[in-house]
C-alpha cells in the first residue's frame, strides 16, 4: 500500500504521512476526530450553535496584538506530546489571573485531552476569570468545534494548516469570523504561509515545533516572516524560554509570541510574563511597522 492510499484510507491529507508511518499530527488528529464525533452525539451541532448564540460578544484579540509592544500569549499547558507532563495545574483560573495580572494580552488554553490533558472545562474556567481575549488551542478538524469554542466563551481559534485541506481551511476561516472570532492560521513553511493568505488570514503563527518531528527550529520564524506582508499580525510560536528569546523573534518581525513551557514551568508566572512583557515593551525592541 503507497503512503497516500495509506493516507487515503485514514481520511487524512495525501501529504501528512511520513515514510508510510502516522506522525505525531496523524496520531493527535485521529484521537481529536473520535473525541470531536463522541461530544457531537451528545450535544449535536444546532443545540452548540443555540448555546454559542447565548454567548456575550467575542472580544477582539487582532486589536489587542495590535497595541504597542510585544504582545503575550500566555498558555494553560500542562503537557504535550513532546516533553510529557509539564505541571499539575490544578487551577487554571489562578494561572489565567497570574497571566492577566502579568501583563499578557490573550491567554491560550489547551483543549486538547488525549495528549495535552486540556479539556473543555478548562477554557470555561478561564474565560470566567480573565477579562483578556482566550483562545481555544486545540487541532479544528471541523466546524463543530469552532461552534464549540464559541459556546465556550473562546475569542480565538486555531487553525493549523498542516491539519487542513486548503478548501476546508477557507471555510472554516470564513465561519471563525462570521462568528466574529479571530483566526490565529499557524504555519510550518513558506508554502504553508502561502496558503494561510490565500485563505484569507490576518494573523498568522509560525510554529517553529515542527508537528511531524517534534524538532523546534527557531530559525523557522525569521524564514517565513518577512515574506508576509506588513498587515498581518505575525505569532512566534514555541521554543520561548525567556526575554531573549522573545527579543530575538522581535528582531525578526513578531508582533506576538505564544508562550507555554516556559511559563508553566517557570515557578512564578505573573514574573515570568512580566519579564517578557517588559522587555518587549522597551524602547529599543523593535515592534513591526505597517501598512493598514
Ligand atoms: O508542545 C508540543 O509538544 C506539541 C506537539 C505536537 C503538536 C503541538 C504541540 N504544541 C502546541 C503548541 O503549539 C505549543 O503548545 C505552543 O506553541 C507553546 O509552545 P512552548 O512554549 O514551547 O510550550
Amino acid at each position: 500500500m503507497t503512503v497516500n492510499l495509506i493516507a487515503h484510507a485514514l481520511g487524512l491529507p495525501k501529504e501528512r504521512t511520513r515514510g508510510g508511518r502516522m506522525t505525531v499530527l496523524d496520531s493527535i488528529l485521529e484521537g481529536v476526530r473520535a473525541d470531536v464525533a463522541a461530544r457531537e452525539s451528545a450535544l449535536d451541532l444546532a443545540a452548540v450553535k443555540k448555546l454559542a448564540r447565548t454567548m456575550p460578544e467575542p472580544r477582539d484579540a487582532a486589536a489587542a496584538l495590535r497595541e504597542p509592544g510585544i504582545a503575550v500569549i500566555a498558555e494553560v499547558k500542562r503537557a504535550s506530546p513532546s516533553k510529557g507532563a509539564l505541571a499539575n495545574i490544578a487551577d487554571p483560573a489562578e494561572l489565567a489571573r497570574e497571566y492577566e495580572l502579568g501583563g499578557a494580552r490573550v491567554i491560550s488554553v489547551l483543549t486538547e485531552e488525549r495528549r495535552f490533558r486540556g479539556s473543555l472545562a478548562d477554557l470555561d474556567s478561564v474565560r470566567a476569570a480573565v477579562n483578556i481575549p482566550v483562545l481555544r488551542k486545540d487541532f479544528v478538524v471541523g466546524p463543530y468545534q469552532i461552534h464549540e469554542a464559541r459556546a465556550h466563551g473562546a475569542d480565538v481559534i486555531l487553525l493549523i494548516v498542516a491539519a487542513l485541506e486548503q478548501d476546508v481551511l477557507v471555510s472554516l476561516l470564513d465561519r471563525t469570523e462570521s462568528l466574529g472570532m479571530t483566526a490565529l492560521v499557524e504555519v510550518h513553511t513558506e508554502q504553508e504561509a502561502d496558503r494561510a493568505l490565500e485563505a484569507g488570514a490576518r494573523v498568522i503563527g509560525v510554529n517553529a515545533r515542527n508537528l511531524k518531528t517534534l524538532e523546534v527550529d527557531r530559525d523557522c520564524f525569521s524564514r517565513i516572516a518577512p515574506g508576509l506582508p506588513s498587515d498581518i499580525i505575525k505569532v512566534a510560536e514555541s521554543g520561548i524560554r525567556g526575554p531573549a528569546d522573545l527579543l530575538a523573534y522581535a528582531g525578526a518581525g513578531a508582533d506576538a509570541v505564544l508562550v507555554g513551557e516556559g511559563l508553566v514551568t517557570s515557578g512564578n508566572p505573573r514574573a515570568a510574563v512580566a519579564d517578557l512583557v517588559t522587555a518587549g515593551a522597551h524602547p529599543s525592541c523593535p515592534k513591526p511597522t505597517r501598512n493598514g
